[in-house]
């Protein structure tokens, strides 16, 4: 079972550490570092523990960091003041408000107005399109960039391959089929929803799978075909007195029935979520060097 885990936790440890020699030279011949900003509306413990982890990161890259948590009431006006706030400031090349907000926040209408050329995200439909229309200039989304890079870093064959995507949000569905179709990945592609006929039947013709559903350990062996490559974008909070914590995480796919037929595939946690923070770290270096036009 072990020589079938794709770690992304030790990937994206490889990642940083290229990151850290870059931003180090560049310090060095700039004087400048990459400065990141993170709006966290409210305070939902499971935002908490991604945004302190996006802040630790950041900090030990030596990036120049910044939280901002706003109250669960926070007004329309009062986020967007935010972000204007973070586009006009010199210091910060990054800026990430966490999904989702609170009701009462329109996040089409905040996304819309981060300075795409800080949206270290790839939310913005600038960024979006940029990225679906394989132009270089985009910043491709975190969570996907994130799975394929896992795909490339395992040498896992995704040329004329058939991946099955199951999910179709903005922030992971969507993307990484914009992703999987671009030339040099070649996969033909598959997006599954809540619609789809017949899942089971879909994920059985695949050769990579890629779950983002957001349902516990939905995905069962029975529904994946022996030596799939299976990618679980899923991260979930599922109650359990056994734990320390009361919970536990698990991810969209039954890692116990899925895994024996899987030729590969990433655990939860352990994969895809820390690849997604990798990600960001690299896309906010890439933010830094065009704002500051140096690298
Ligand atoms: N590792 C990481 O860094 C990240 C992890 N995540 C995790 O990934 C998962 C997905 O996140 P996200 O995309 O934001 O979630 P969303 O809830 O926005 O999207 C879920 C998708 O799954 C589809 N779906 C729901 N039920 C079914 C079903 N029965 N059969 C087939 N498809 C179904 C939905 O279809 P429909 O559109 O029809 O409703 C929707 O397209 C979550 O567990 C989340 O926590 C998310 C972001 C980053
Ligand atoms: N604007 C925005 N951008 C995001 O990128 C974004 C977001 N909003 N909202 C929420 C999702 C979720 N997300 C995760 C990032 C890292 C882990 C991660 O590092 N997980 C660890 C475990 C962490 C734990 O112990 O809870 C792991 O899987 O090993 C998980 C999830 C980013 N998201």
């Amino acid at each position: 079972m072990e020589d079938k885990l794709i770690r992304g936790k030790v990937i994206a440890d490889e990642i940083i550490a290229e990151l850290r020699e870059e931003v180090s030279s560049l310090k060095e011949k700039s004087g400048k570092v990459p400065g990141l900003a993170v709006v966290l509306i409210g305070e939902d413990p499971a935002s908490q523990v991604y945004v302190n982890s996006k802040e630790k990161m950041a900090n030990s890259l030596g990036y120049h960091s910044v939280k901002i948590v706003l109250p669960l009431d926070s007004s329309q006006e009062a986020v967007l003041a935010v972000v204007e706030e973070l586009n006009n400031d010199p210091a910060i090349h990054g800026i990430l408000v966490q999904s989702p907000p609170p009701p009462q926040i329109d996040e089409e209408q905040i996304i819309l107005n981060i300075n795409p050329q800080k949206d270290v995200d790839g939310f913005h439909p600038s960024n979006v399109g940029l990225v679906f229309t394989g132009a270089k200039d985009g910043f491709p989304p975190c969570t996907p960039w994130g799975c394929l890079e896992l795909l490339k870093r395992s040498k896992v064959e995704t040329k004329g391959k058939h991946a099955v995507i199951v999910g179709r949000s903005n922030i992971v569905g969507k993307p990484m089929a914009s992703l999987m179709i671009q030339k040099g990945v070649d996969s033909t592609v598959t997006i599954c929803h809540s619609r789809t006929a017949d899942l089971g039947a879909e994920i059985r013709r695949a050769d990579i799978v890629i779950a983002a559903v957001g349902i516990p350990e939905f995905i069962t062996g029975d529904m994946v075909s022996e030596g799939t490559v299976v990618i679980d974008v899923g991260i979930n909070r599922v109650d359990d007195e056994t734990r320390p914590r009361g919970y536990r995480l698990c991810g969209d796919v039954d890692f116990e029935s899925v895994a024996p037929k899987a030729s590969l595939i990433t655990p939860v946690p352990g994969g895809v979520g820390p690849m997604t923070i990798a990600m960001l770290m690299s896309n906010t270096l890439l933010a830094f060097k065009r704002i500051e036009n140096i690298g």
